[in-house]
């Protein structure tokens, strides 16, 4: 048995490395699992268990995503190959803010990555474009790099508004942050999210190119090339593979699937 990271990630560097021949730099593949709102001691000791025993393709960055309690509970356990990221973190340092956790607390814990902007914290919690971008600004000052994602709804897609939506929120990170060098982007559509309904490839890559080109008009040429635009949205063991052939996917942002045995087992 090999788990899912190894062995969809040697597929994908297989397609990756065949497609990115004439490219002058080819990004690393970045694998993130956002855990959510889910998983107890037990569950998540289990999952644990899982991923240290796994041999992870080398040149693949895996980042985990645990609920804020459990961060320690999986940064004593987890193997260091695999880096822990945080859901969320306040604006600015701690302090008298109820319920909020801030980005000191997080480097506290081993944290050092902070997923930002995600359509949950957008939609459900109210988070706006600049309340988004101050935490993105500050996580980045204090060393935490950002997972810092965009995407519309289906309304927004519907109306044609994707391309809009997704550079208006790419442009609210771009006036905050001061450089993109620890910024990996996560182009997540809000239809796929959780709804077992994935972007197509040619869906996913349409944007992505499109976000790499706005980076490009709008930031650098440098930046353009060196940052990863990953998807999520729906991402499971069977779409994987196709959506990681296209040329602008440089990994996945995965909810529910990360948390499944099956996700981690790819026989
Ligand atoms: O952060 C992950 C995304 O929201 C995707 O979630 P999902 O894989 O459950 O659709």
């Amino acid at each position: 048995m090999c788990i899912f990271f190894c062995s969809f990630t040697l597929q994908i560097f297989t397609f990756k490395h065949l497609q990115f021949l004439s490219f002058l730099l080819c990004l690393q593949f970045f694998v993130g699992g956002n855990w959510k709102c889910n998983g107890t001691k037990d569950s998540i000791s289990k999952l644990v268990s899982d991923l240290n025993s796994a041999k992870l393709e080398a040149d693949v960055d895996v980042v985990v995503a645990p609920p804020f309690v459990y961060l320690d509970q999986v940064k004593n356990s987890l193997t260091d190959r695999i880096e822990i990221s945080a859901q969320n973190s306040w604006i600015g340092k701690g302090g008298a803010f109820t319920g909020e956790i801030s980005v000191e607390q997080l480097k506290d814990t081993g944290c050092n990555w902070v997923i930002l902007g995600h359509s949950e914290r957008r939609h459900v919690i109210g988070e706006d474009d600049q309340f988004i971008g101050k935490k993105a600004a500050y996580a980045l000052s204090q060393g935490l790099k950002v997972i810092a994602c965009i995407g519309e709804l289906l309304q927004e897609r519907e109306a044609g508004k994707t391309f809009d939506v997704c550079f208006q929120q790419m442009k609210a990170f771009a006036d905050a942050v001061p450089s993109w060098d620890d910024v990996v982007v996560a182009y997540e559509p809000v239809w796929a999210i959780g709804t077992g309904k994935v972007a197509t490839p040619q869906q996913a890559q349409e944007v992505h190119i499109a976000v790499r080109d706005w980076l490009k008009k709008n930031v650098s040429a440098e930046v353009a090339s060196k940052t990863r635009i990953i998807y999520g949205g729906s991402v499971n063991g069977s779409n994987c593979s196709e959506l990681a052939k296209q040329e602008d996917i440089d990994g996945f942002l995965v909810g529910g699937a990360s948390l499944k045995v099956y996700f981690y087992c790819w026989a």
